[in-house]
């Protein structure tokens, strides 16, 4: 490059000089030289093209790198916020089935969840399962003395405790006001009776703290075991759980009884005509 600058510096020396105008390769040097200037011209100006194009080129691509990373972020975050909105929907789906089949008061299964456990457990006819229905009695005597939140907290106890006696697969659901609805699937009717009556004593021996006051409650229960033979739906067992209950309240209470087999029916009523 210096070498080019000092032979381009030696012609225009030639050509500037007055004792070389006569010199016959004179007019030929001179229009070499301009025709050399003018491609030099035309270079730089090709390079001075060829800069901004490349520098018009960068700037796009960065531009173009912004926008992109840009339209990443946005579609991250869009897909951040479809992950929090399917995990609400989720959870929403997950409450409203939960406040569906639970009791808001126990936390119990409500009657409808139960309900939907023993048709499950009527259709695997080949199981044997048992139910039972527990009533706190004189109930009302609580609330008549310390009033209806103290009686809420008392349920709120006694459900709990309920649910400690219950193996994994056991169902306890609150059936109604101060009544609960056992079912105990694979467990016949002889060892349902001796479950329950475990669950009676249990309840009967454990003290409830209400107002500073030690105080025991006591629940009746009636027990029945399902019959494949004879039972159409959940129903009638249900049934013959509420007459036993019915029993045992009109027995005085604070006991367990189990329904009435056919066979007893049969024996009390050959009894009757004899
Ligand atoms: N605090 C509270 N009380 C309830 C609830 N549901 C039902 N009860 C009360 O439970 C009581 C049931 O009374 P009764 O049907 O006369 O029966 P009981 O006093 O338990 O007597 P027996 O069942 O015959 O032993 C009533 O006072 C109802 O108000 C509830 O969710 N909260």
């Amino acid at each position: 490059m210096r070498n080019a600058a000092k032979l381009e510096a030696q012609i225009r020396a030639l050509l500037d000089s007055e004792q070389r105008r006569d010199d016959p390769l004179y007019l030929a040097l001179e229009q070499l030289y301009r025709r050399y200037c003018d491609q030099r011209e035309q270079i730089e100006r090709l390079s001075w093209i060829s800069d901004r194009y490349q520098a018009a080129m960068l700037q796009e691509n960065r531009v173009l790198n912004a926008r992109s990373e840009q339209q990443q972020r946005r579609l991250q975050k869009i897909a951040r916020i479809s992950d929090r909105y399917q995990e609400m929907q989720r959870e929403l789906t997950r409450d409203l089935r939960t406040s569906a089949t639970h009791d808001p008061l126990t936390g119990l299964p409500n009657r409808r969840l139960m309900l939907e456990q023993l048709q499950a457990a009527g259709q695997r006819r080949d199981t044997d399962f048992s139910l039972a229905l527990l009533d706190v009695d004189h109930f009302k005597q609580i609330n008549d003395a310390y009033g209806h939140d103290i009686g809420d907290q008392v349920l709120t106890r006694i459900a709990a405790l309920l649910r400690s006696q219950l193996r994994s697969h056991d169902v306890c659901a609150r059936w109604g006001g101060e009544e609960f609805l056992m079912l105990w699937p694979d467990l016949e009717l002889s060892r349902a009776i001796e479950v329950a009556e475990r669950i009676r004593l249990t309840m009967a021996r454990t003290p409830f703290e209400i107002q500073g006051v030690q105080r025991t409650l006591t629940i009746s229960i009636g027990v029945a075991g399902y019959r494949p033979d004879v039972d159409q739906d959940s129903a009638d067992i249900i049934k013959r759980a509420d007459f036993a209950l019915y029993a045992a309240k009109r027995a005085g209470r604070n006991r367990t009884i189990a329904e009435r087999s056919a066979d007893d029916d049969l024996a009390d009523r050959e009894r009757t005509e004899i």
